[in-house]
């Protein structure tokens, strides 16, 4: 189990790049932390792994303090039993495969033979066995990317950490090599934080997810939680492909000119997922015009943008029926959830 306590990291006179998080990460758990550009998810890796000083808080994994910004301890990164893979490979482009993945074994100090046993045990797992004896500028960017990944597995780490690890791999690779991770974590048992921006990566990897915004976490909790019951506008609007709608509502309005009970009197946004509205050809009292923008299809759906009310709003439809340049946008009987002007999940 990872405990963060009161965690802060401030850079020079900056805002805190992670401002004041407190969350566990159960024993075996597999956490992403997922959030825009610039949001602290690679600052909090960062001081997990050992390669940033907290300015405040605690890091311990298990009952070991790893990490204390008030005492200014923290403890070196090849002593905590975690394992790191970054977003480029590194690995070392004079030594062999079976090298690079021994060389931590050897600064370990392990003796030959375990070493010998471990570099062909994590070669098999991450399927690349045959490639031992080849040097990293002869296999392809997806084997190289396994190397990294037996270079992490083989000293068997407790905590395994992971800097957006697939993003420099193509679609189809990084598809394989999303099972591969996942496959990994359940045959290691090791507890994992994964750092991306990648929304699919997220929901099929992660048992949690902790969505980050300028520094603090919005919401922490099973993904599905996340889609189902966002506690924030934020979550709400990043969170899902496409991410749910966020409609202007004012005194139980939508867009502060159509009443509706359904929504309470609230002021704020409405929450509505794509799927939940509708496009007709006929004005009705629950329709605005809308104008199309762009339209996109997608798994046998077209996912629609349309302008309404001088919003931009996402549609999915049938791609049986044509969408016209403008059309009617149907509200639904009742909003997922309402948000007030602060971005909070009204109750
Ligand atoms: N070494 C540094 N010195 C000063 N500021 C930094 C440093 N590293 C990060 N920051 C700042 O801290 C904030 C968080 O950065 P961080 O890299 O953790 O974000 P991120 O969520 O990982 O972003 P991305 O997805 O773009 O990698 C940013 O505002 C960034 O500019």
């Amino acid at each position: 189990m990872i405990r963060i306590d009161n965690l802060t990291k401030t850079y020079g006179t900056g805002p805190a790049a992670v401002d004041g998080l407190t969350f566990d990460v159960p024993q075996g758990a597999f956490l992403v932390l997922l959030g825009p550009s610039g949001c602290g998810k690679s600052t909090m890796l960062r001081m997990l792994a050992g390669l940033e000083q907290p300015s405040a808080g605690q890091i311990r994994f298990g009952d070991t303090l790893v990490a204390d910004g008030a005492r200014g301890y923290s403890m070196a990164a090849d002593k905590r039993g975690a394992g790191l893979v970054f977003q480029s490979y590194a690995l070392w482009p004079h030594m062999t495969v079976a090298g690079n993945v021994d060389w931590p074994l050897k600064v370990a100090g392990l003796d030959a033979p375990t070493r010998r046993t471990r570099v062909t045990k994590a070669l098999e797992t991450v399927g690349i066995a045959p490639l031992a004896a080849r040097y990293p500028a002869e296999i392809s960017g997806g084997q190289q990317q396994r190397v990294a990944l037996a270079r992490m597995i083989a000293p068997r780490p407790r905590i395994m950490l992971f800097d957006e690890p697939l993003s420099n791999l193509d679609a189809t690779l990084r598809v394989e090599m999303r099972h591969e991770l996942a496959r990994l974590h359940r045959a290691t048992g090791a507890t994992a934080v994964y750092v991306t921006h990648d929304q699919v990566e997220a929901m099929t990897l992660a048992t949690h997810v902790a969505v980050m915004r300028a520094g603090r976490i919005e919401q922490f909790g099973p993904p599905a939680d996340l889609l189902e019951a966002p506690q924030t506008a934020f979550v709400a609007g990043f969170v899902g492909t496409p991410p749910a709608n966020l409609v202007a509502i004012r005194d139980g309005a939508w867009f502060g000119r159509l009443p509706d009970p359904a929504l309470r009197g609230a002021t704020g946004h409405a929450m509505v997922r794509a799927q939940e509205f509708g496009l007709t050809q006929t004005p009705g009292p629950r329709t605005v015009p809308a104008e199309r923008i762009e339209v996109v299809p997608m798994a046998g759906r077209l996912i629609v943008t349309v302008q309404a009310e001088a919003q931009r709003l996402t549609v999915i439809t049938d791609p049986e029926t044509p969408v016209p340049a403008t059309a009617h946008l149907e509200l639904p009987a009742a909003p997922a959830a309402l948000f007030d002007p602060q971005g909070n999940l009204i109750p």
